[in-house]
C-alpha cells in the first residue's frame, strides 16, 4: 500500500517556527553593542549551532529593498519562456547561469529534484592564473540588466554579512575574532536563485523537492519567500519545519564550519518539501573559503579535545570540484 499524502511526515509542514528549536537572534548588539553585545550574540549563535546548526537572524542591516528587488528579478526570470531561460543556461563546463529541472522519468520520489536554479558565483576571471572551474565570468540574461544589478547587490550584501558572522562564530568558539579572516581573501561564494514547483497533490509522502543534504561550505544565508517548506533534522532524527520569519534570514552552518569547530557545531541535514500548492522562491548564499585553503579542525580546539582531531584536513578547491563533478553527473541536469 502506498503511503498517503496525509501521512505522518506531512504534519511537520508548519507555518510557525518552534523557537525552542531554531532561535531568532538579533544581530544588532553584535555590531552596535560593544564587547558585551558581541559576546552575548556570539554565545547565542554558538548554542544554536551546537544544538541544531540553524538559526534566524534579524537586525542584520541588509536593506529590505536589496532582497525585494532580487526576488522580483528572480520571479521575472523564471516566468520567461523556456527558450529565453535557456539563453543563459549553465553547462557542465561552465557551471553558472540557469540550471533546469532534471527530466522526469517514472514516479516522483525523494530524489526527483523539483526545482530550477540560477547560479551566480564569485568572478575572479581577471586573475593572472584563472582556474578553469572557479574563475569564470557569470552568465547573465543579456536583456535583463536589472537582474544582474540586483544579484550583484545582493551578493555584495551577503558577503559583507558573512564576514561579520565569521567573527561571531570565532568568538562563539572561544577564538580570536579574526581567526577565519585569512582564508576569505577571494572566497568562492555562490548565490543561487531557486524556483520550486509545488509537489503535486496525492504524491507519495516521501516526495521532496530537494534531497536531504548538508551544505558543503562554512555558512549558508538563506532568504525564503512566504511559502515555506524548508525542513531541518533534529539531533534525534525527527524533522521539523523551518518556515520563513519575516525580515530575518535563515542561517545554517555547513560541513566546513563543523570541521573547523572539531564537531562542536553541527552541519545539519535539511530538505525542501513544497506542499503549499503554489510556487516557492528562495535565495541561498553559500560562503566558501579561498580556493587553496585547507580546512582542518582549529588547533586550539583540538588541544582542548585532548589532541584528537575528529576530521581530516580538506583542500577547498579539490573538495568543491569533486562536489561540482557529482552534480554534473546527475542525469538530465542539462537540457
Ligand atoms: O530553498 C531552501 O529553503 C533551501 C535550499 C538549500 O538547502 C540549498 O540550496 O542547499
Ligand atoms: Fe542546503
Amino acid at each position: 500500500m502506498s503511503r498517503s499524502a496525509a501521512g505522518v511526515e506531512d504534519r511537520i509542514v508548519a507555518k510557525t517556527v518552534d523557537l525552542a528549536e531554531i532561535p531568532i537572534i538579533d544581530f544588532s548588539p553584535f555590531r552596535h553593542g560593544g564587547e558585551a553585545g558581541k559576546q552575548a550574540v556570539a554565545a547565542e549563535i554558538a548554542d544554536a549551532c551546537a544544538r541544531i546548526g540553524f538559526f534566524y537572524l534579524k537586525g542584520h542591516d541588509v536593506p529590505p529593498q536589496v532582497l525585494a528587488e532580487t526576488f522580483a528579478q528572480s520571479k521575472a526570470f523564471f516566468q520567461r519562456p523556456v527558450e529565453e531561460r535557456r539563453q543563459s543556461a549553465a553547462s557542465p563546463q561552465w557551471y553558472r547561469g540557469w540550471i533546469p529541472m532534471p527530466r522526469r522519468e517514472g514516479a516522483l520520489d525523494r530524489n526527483s529534484r523539483l526545482f530550477e536554479q540560477y547560479r551566480i558565483q564569485a568572478d575572479f576571471s581577471d586573475r593572472p592564473d584563472p582556474d578553469p572551474v572557479f574563475d569564470r565570468p557569470n552568465r547573465w540574461p543579456e536583456d535583463m540588466p536589472a537582474f544582474r544589478a540586483a544579484c550583484e547587490a545582493h551578493y555584495a550584501a551577503m558577503l559583507g554579512l558573512s564576514r561579520d558572522l565569521l567573527h561571531a562564530f570565532a568568538i562563539g568558539l572561544g577564538q580570536p575574532e579574526d581567526c577565519f579572516d585569512a582564508w576569505f581573501d577571494r572566497p568562492i561564494c555562490q548565490l543561487s536563485l531557486l524556483y520550486y514547483i509545488p509537489i503535486p497533490d496525492g504524491a507519495d509522502v516521501e516526495v521532496s523537492n530537494t534531497v536531504s543534504h548538508t551544505d558543503e561550505g562554512p555558512l549558508t544565508i538563506l532568504a525564503q519567500d512566504s511559502v515555506g517548506g524548508l525542513e531541518v533534522k533534529r539531533r534525534d532524527g525527527t524533522w521539523i519545519s523551518a518556515p520563513p520569519v519575516p525580515g530575518a534570514y535563515t542561517i545554517n552552518i555547513g560541513d566546513m564550519m563543523m570541521w573547523w569547530s572539531n564537531g562542536r557545531f553541527l552541519s545539519n541535514y535539511h530538505r525542501v518539501r513544497n506542499k503549499a500548492g503554489v510556487e516557492r522562491f528562495s535565495i541561498p548564499f553559500f560562503l566558501n573559503p579561498d580556493q587553496h585553503t585547507v580546512v582542518a579542525p582549529l588547533p586550539a580546539l583540538v588541544a582542548q579535545d585532548g589532541g584528537q582531531a575528529r576530521f581530516d584536513p580538506v583542500h577547498v578547491g579539490t573538495h568543491l570540484k569533486r562536489f561540482y563533478a557529482r552534480l554534473e553527473k546527475s542525469p538530465g541536469d542539462f537540457l
